[in-house]
């Protein structure tokens, strides 16, 4: 993908559904007795992942672009895969749905993509196995692939040394199919989409502070999910609505749950102009609209307990930062090194190579915006959010900028290339 300067940014576009929920809406929906349909399913490459090891399970699922029917078979009713199960580039996949095969009554190996397999599933695989899962890893590394051969499941209480919300999902999904009461405890509270949406169908689930506690229920009930637009995705154009000059753009309906929005928080400690409008809370995953226009921005500090509610948009934050005035610092997001990519790593060199100034820290990175920056070629490594920071920076500099591997933006927004030329008039 080659990108050049735009006279900038607008328009109103619908942000596709929000890929945490997607996932759920599919996994949940197969779980549960009776028909779940999901509106604005986001339709990328890892949610439709999620489908196909649920098909392979036996889990009748229709879909027709963002619109999907699952037939569930109930809590009970997964058939043993005949393949290894293939969660492809999907984090979320492989350890949610890992807490969900550690209860069946069958074994399965998954494996995903040469990215995913270099993730750590220690993680998860530390609290399964104090559950009574036999879950291990085929090459002995930590990672995927998995063999996880399904047991009774004993309840327990877990203290989780990281702020995730893939780790405490699959803890509380194991849960589902475990002897009693299982609760996770957190550093800090992570999304909180699994707690809402399996109350939704019918669980019994109490949360209080950073403590999330799941009831085994006899059985789910079907559920009808509406997708937000999923914040995560509408960051890339909130970002480029305030870097670019002459802009002024509309993100209809996107999700702002307390426990994703820090980038929302980020941009009023940076000075933006963004206002939301139409806010709405009717299905416990609150929406808004959120207009952008061009705003000097100024550098801030990021860290703490707000780091999990913006964990994927800091590469697009960091890029913020590069346009700010001043210096911007962000800690305590050791995290990202074990993304798709070194997400650190990854941003800093990029920028560099931009011609920001910028360093990578043990946990985070220090930006001192306000250099022009100029085009270059970007590596992202296959990873998404890479690929979709780095060519808002394209749009944003002197000369072209290539992005390599740009397709894999097909991981969380096939449609982000599409609505970026919409915006810019093209
Ligand atoms: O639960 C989820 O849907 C996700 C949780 C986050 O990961 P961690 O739980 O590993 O922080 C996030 O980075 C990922 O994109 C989606
Ligand atoms: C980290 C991400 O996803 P996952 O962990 O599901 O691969 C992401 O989408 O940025």
């Amino acid at each position: 993908m080659k990108l050049r300067k735009v006279k900038g940014l607008n328009g109103t576009i619908a942000i596709p559904g929000d890929k945490s929920i997607s996932h759920r809406a599919v996994m949940f929906g197969s779980l549960a007795k009776g028909t779940t349909h999901i509106t604005n399913f986001l339709s990328g490459a890892d949610c439709l992942a999620t489908i196909d090891c649920f098909r392979a399970m036996g889990v009748e699922i229709e879909q027709d672009g963002t619109e999907v029917i699952v037939h569930g078979n109930g809590l009970h009713g997964l058939k043993k895969p005949e393949k290894q199960l293939d969660v492809g580039n999907s984090g979320t996949t492989t350890r949610l749905i890992s807490g969900i095969l550690s209860g069946q009554d069958f074994d399965v190996t998954l494996s995903g993509d040469e990215s995913l397999n270099k993730r750590p599933m220690g993680r998860i695989m530390k609290p399964l196995s104090t559950m009574g899962a036999d879950i291990q890893s085929v090459n002995g590394d930590g990672c995927a692939p998995l063999k996880i051969i399904g047991k009774p499941l004993k309840a327990v209480h877990y203290d989780s040394p990281v702020a995730s919300a893939q780790v405490k999902s699959a803890v509380l999904l194991a849960g589902l199919y475990a002897d009693g009461k299982t609760s996770v405890t957190e550093p800090a509270l992570s999304r909180n989409h699994t707690e809402l949406m399996l109350q939704s169908f019918g669980v019994q689930v109490s949360s209080q502070g950073t403590t999330a506690e799941v009831t085994p229920p006899a059985e789910m009930t079907a559920a009808d999910i509406v997708v937000p637009g999923d914040i995560s995705s509408a960051a890339f154009f909130i970002a480029a609505g305030l870097v670019t000059p002459d802009s002024c753009i509309t993100l209809k309906q996107v999700g702002i749950n307390p426990t994703r929005n820090g980038i929302l928080k980020v941009c009023e400690a940076m000075g933006a102009d963004l206002v939301l409008s139409n806010v709405k809370d009717d299905s416990g995953e609150p929406t808004a609209d959120i207009t952008v226009k061009t705003s000097n921005l100024k550098g801030t500090e990021v860290g703490g307990d707000l780091i999990p509610a913006l964990i994927d948009e800091i590469p697009v934050i960091a890029l913020m930062a590069a346009f700010a005035q001043g210096e911007t610092v962000i800690r305590d997001a050791a995290e990202l090194k074990v993304k798709e990519s070194n997400r650190i790593d990854l941003t800093v060199d990029n920028l560099v190579k931009m011609g920001v100034d910028a360093e990578a820290t043990e946990d985070g990175m220090i930006i001192r915006g306000g250099n022009p920056l100029k085009g270059a070629s970007i590596h992202c490594r296959y990873d998404h959010r890479i690929a979709m920071t780095f060519s808002i920076a394209g749009i944003n500099a002197d000369g072209e900028t290539v992005i390599e591997d740009a397709e894999c933006v097909d991981v969380s927004y096939p449609t982000f290339y599409e609505q970026l030329q919409m915006l810019s008039g093209q």
